[in-house]
């Protein structure tokens, strides 16, 4: 896959942690640290600016070790980076935490896993089919 890195050289590009990882860690690539405090949002550059085969998406997902240590999470979760855009993929987070959390550059913020999507086309109908679960939903299976 294409992707053009811009000023950001002392990074490396965003790599698998395990062989068998799902998403790639994605790194903040920022001119000064960013503290966020409770409830604080703000975008993070990555510096990344990739080109998505046709028919892919690329998800941008929390990391949970930050999530649950200090209560950072991708507000737009899971965020989307359509396969024609050529902007800088940006992170946006929030502290969900009282505890304010600063953001150095190169810190791993977030992951992204890239996938496979479809696009529909609409097909007008007045019926649609049958189903055992109907518009059964919000727990109508039960609890246990
Ligand atoms: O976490 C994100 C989410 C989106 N984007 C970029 C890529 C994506 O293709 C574009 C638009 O995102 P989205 O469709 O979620 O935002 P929107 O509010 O609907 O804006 P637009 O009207 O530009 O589609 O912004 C990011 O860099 N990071
Ligand atoms: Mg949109």
């Amino acid at each position: 896959m294409k992707v053009k890195v811009i000023n950001n050289s002392k990074h490396s590009l965003p790599e698998y942690q395990t062989p068998q990882s799902a998403g790639l860690d994605l790194r903040a690539n920022i001119e000064e640290p960013i503290t966020l405090g409770y409830l604080e949002r703000k975008l993070i550059g990555t510096g990344l600016y990739i080109e998505l085969p046709e028919g892919f998406e690329a998800q941008i997902r929390p990391r949970s070790g930050l999530a649950f240590k200090y209560g950072l999470t991708v507000l737009n979760s899971p965020g989307t980076i359509d396969a024609d855009y050529r902007g800088e993929i940006k992170v946006l987070l929030v502290n969900l935490s009282k505890e304010p959390f600063t953001i150095e550059d190169g810190e791993r913020v977030a992951q992204m896993i890239v996938a496979k999507h479809e696009q529909i086309s609409w097909e007008s109908t007045e019926s649609l089919s049958d189903t055992e679960r109907g518009a059964g939903g919000y727990g109508s299976t039960g609890k246990l």
